[in-house]
């Protein structure tokens, strides 16, 4: 209940007179609502549009030809139907039973491969990286789809053309760009990947019941950006020590400022942290480490239920797993491979890609020399590799495969076509015969 109460006679003068007292959350949960855009509807009124596309154009066959003949591979499959282990002269490969491109990557590139196939002649514009693989974007460039320019960190919409054709990466867009380009009148062709769209449809029911969303991922990740645009209040944790930190806040508070200054590009615009986390519910980045993910929910629920009790935890708390399917195969099948006894780990993915350095994390915590590149041509002659190690610069290391019998264990994100794969094993075969030689 909320009650006036009055300052004083001193404090008439002043335009607010009034302290209201009570629970303000009923308040804060209408305003917050009031203020912000109503991004459900506009989504629903976009995708009732004949400018927008996300079911591809009837060329899937071809699509699916360009993509089989571009990005894959003899050697893996043979590798794959070979109980994922191949073995030439001195070395084994044993290949992770997940990885590389997963349905979602598939369907993306795909549909953007036909919407050039359906739109020959006219200008073509993707908002950023279709996926998080150097080839892929390249191979999208070679078939004129240009990027968006960005301009002091602000992406140039102005240069986009009323008729243009402008691709949503699988990543998704922020509504605010999906309303400029809507706005522009554009061809749309969205081809976010549904596993993202289900977050994006998880924080809007946090929303509605003004529960300020509580987001694991990297703040400057494109889905992030895209996801938190769907949210009301949010706040994006990185991981368990961000999180830990919040918990903390909110059992015991904090120095505000120093919350404010941690999270300052983490957090929506006039987040409180005093004020803000009384009502939160959990979603994520879809490709983070699913353990850490299951932790940080863990957390939050346990520190909820301290502050309010258990049985007010329903009113305080909600939590929905949106790891993705993809994401959690690919971890485990190299949790399964890391048991194995391997001499050295090969991790082959985009740098940015958050899903592949993830899987480099888990070779590293089990103390297993791992090596993540983006490309077989990071392989050097003379045993050389340029790699980039978890959380540093790219770094060269001179006689990086061992001497003699070798076992190299293999996977590659969810963004990686096997080709990359093949190109990188060709390299390594190379190298240990030439060793031998
Ligand atoms: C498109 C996408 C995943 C595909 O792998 P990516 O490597 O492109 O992306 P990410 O792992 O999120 O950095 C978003 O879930
Ligand atoms: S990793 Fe998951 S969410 Fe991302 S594109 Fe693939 S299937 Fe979709």
């Amino acid at each position: 209940m909320l009650r006036a109460i009055c300052l004083g006679h001193a404090a008439r003068s002043q335009p607010n007179h009034f302290k209201i007292e009570g629970d303000f959350t009923g308040l804060k949960k209408l305003f917050n609502g009031l203020n912000r855009m109503d991004t459900k509807a506009f989504k629903r009124s976009l995708q009732q549009s004949e400018n927008y596309h996300r079911k591809g154009f009837g060329h899937a066959e071809e699509a699916a030809s360009a993509l089989q003949s571009e990005y894959q591979s003899n050697l893996i499959e043979q590798i794959r139907d070979n109980n994922y282990t191949w073995q030439r002269g001195d070395v084994t490969i044993r290949l992770a039973e997940a990885f590389g491109f997963c349905w979602g990557v598939e369907r993306a590139v795909a549909m953007a491969y036909e919407t050039r196939q359906h739109f020959p002649t006219e200008r073509i514009w993707i908002t950023n990286e279709i996926i998080h693989n150097p080839s892929v974007n390249q191979r999208l460039r070679e078939m004129q789809v240009e990027f968006i320019p960005v301009e002091q960190g602000e992406k140039d919409f102005s240069i986009v053309g009323v008729g243009d054709v402008v691709i949503l990466p699988a990543f998704g867009a922020s509504v605010q760009e999906m309303q400029v380009l809507n706005d522009k009148g554009c061809t749309i062709v969205d081809t976010t990947c549904p596993w993202v769209s289900k977050v994006w449809n998880t924080v809007e029911k946090h929303k509605k019941k003004a529960y300020t969303s509580i987001i694991h991922g990297k703040y400057n990740h494109e889905e992030t950006v895209a996801t938190s645009s769907f949210a009301g209040k949010y706040l994006i944790v990185l991981n368990i020590a961000e999180a830990d930190y919040v918990s903390n806040y909110i059992l015991n508070g904090g120095k505000r400022e120093e919350f404010m200054a941690k999270f300052s590009r983490a957090c929506s615009a006039g987040f409180d942290p005093d004020t803000d986390l009384e009502c939160i519910g959990i979603a994520n980045q879809t490709t983070m480490l699913k353990s850490e993910t299951e932790q940080i929910g863990k957390l939050l629920e346990h520190t909820m239920m301290k502050k309010y009790g258990p049985d007010k935890l329903n009113e305080h708390f909600q939590s929905f797993n949106t790891i993705c399917d993809a994401t959690q195969e690919r971890q485990d099948a190299m949790f399964k491979l890391v048991d194995e006894k391997i001499d050295l780990m090969l991790v082959i993915g985009g740098f940015n890609s958050s899903n592949t350095t993830h899987l480099q994390e888990i070779a590293i915590e089990r103390g297993i020399p791992s090596y993540h590149i983006d490309s077989a041509s990071r392989i050097g002659s003379g045993n050389r590799v340029e790699h980039k190690p978890l959380h540093r610069d790219l770094e060269v290391v001179e006689n990086w495969l061992p001497d003699g019998k070798i076992v190299v264990g293999v996977t590659s994100g969810a963004s990686t076509p096997d080709k990359v794969v093949e190109e990188a094993l060709e390299k390594i075969f190379e190298l240990k015969a030439a060793v031998v030689v």
